[in-house]
């Protein structure tokens, strides 16, 4: 039981077949209703904070509770950084004991991604935390990169190769048609998959990273737009495609998107048919409970990844 990073639980996965979650955490409610999964399903667990969560929570929270967390269950816990988008930012979450971080360099050239890349991690190996790169550009939004889909360019396999051997990451994120948020595809869904196998073929063995990877169930987005909420035409990746990447190399896949909705249906839902409560544990507990099982259901129906802890 204890804070770790991410070498041993990739090495299961990648053995395995199957992929850990790793959930953005922004506050108590939303970190408990992960955990609380995971100890549910026996599963491991990356628990990541953006730029925005640290600005929003405060770091020093988000590690408190994450250690509380690890004291209450007893499990083994990954505390990440995700897009971090300098140096800098890198450095204060290994020097707040994070076990790991991601440099996200995808807006830059090769060669400066690859320099920066390896800046970080020669600097996060002094402390045996782990570091994920990114190669390739997804569309979307993140915090800190705007991306419009037709900029968006997938991860090139030559390229891979050479940024793995060059900057010595851990594991690599990869563009292969997923994107940030809760309206990803226009039209049919589709991922590049035959792009995934030749890049899985030329690092075997490698972990590779699927961001943008929330299914937006239709039933949270019908709840949040029953009760109040505006969010039409959100559409996500189907919970088979990414069971499909878990066996191909993918041993992280990252959410944010889902625990969203499934913590806004339920508030919204509260809101409406309890109009008369004001105490925000009504609706934060029950908006924790549906996060419990929105992820418990991702862990075992989707990653894969029950009993493997
Ligand atoms: O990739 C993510 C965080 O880095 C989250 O992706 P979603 O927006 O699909 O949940
Ligand atoms: O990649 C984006 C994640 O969903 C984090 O989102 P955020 O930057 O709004 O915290
Ligand atoms: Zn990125
Ligand atoms: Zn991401």
């Amino acid at each position: 039981m204890a804070l770790v990073n991410s070498i041993e639980m990739f090495k299961k996965a990648y053995e395995g077949g199957y992929a850990v979650g790793a959930f953005n955490v922004n506050n108590m409610e939303i970190i408990q209703g992960i955990v609380s999964a995971a100890q549910a399903e026996n599963a491991p667990l990356i628990l990541q904070v953006s730029a925005g969560a640290r600005k929003y929570a405060n770091p020093i929270y988000l590690k408190k509770l994450v250690e509380a967390a690890i004291e209450e269950t007893g499990l083994d816990i990954v505390l990440h950084l995700d897009h971090g988008e300098d140096f800098e930012i890198c450095k204060a979450c290994i020097d707040d004991g994070f076990s790991s971080v991601m440099i996200d360099g995808s807006k830059y050239p090769l060669e400066e991604n690859i320099a920066l890349t390896k800046r970080v991690v020669d600097y996060a190996k002094q402390f045996g935390v782990t570091v994920e790169g990114e190669l390739g550009k997804l569309a979307g939004v993140e915090d800190a990169v705007k991306v419009s889909s037709k900029d968006a360019t997938y991860t090139d396999p030559d390229e891979a190769v050479e940024f793995v051997e060059r900057t010595g990451v851990d594991s690599l994120a990869i563009a292969i048609g997923t994107s940030h948020g809760a309206y990803k595809f226009k039209g049919e869904p589709s991922l590049d998959f035959a792009r995934l196998e030749v890049i899985t073929s030329k690092l075997p063995g490698f972990p590779l990273v699927l961001h943008g990877a929330s299914s937006v169930p239709e039933e949270f987005v019908a709840l949040c737009n029953k009760y109040g909420g505006e969010i039409p035409g959100a559409r996500g990746v189907p919970e088979e495609m990414l069971r499909q990447a878990a066996k191909s190399g993918v041993c992280k896949i990252n959410i944010d998107t889902d625990l969203r909705l499934a913590m806004t249906a339920s508030i919204r839902q509260t809101f409406v048919e309890h109009p008369s409560e004001f105490d925000p544990r009504k609706y934060l507990g029950p908006g924790r409970d549906a996060i419990q099982k929105m992820v418990q259901h991702k862990i075992k129906n989707v990653l894969g990844a029950s009993g493997k802890r």
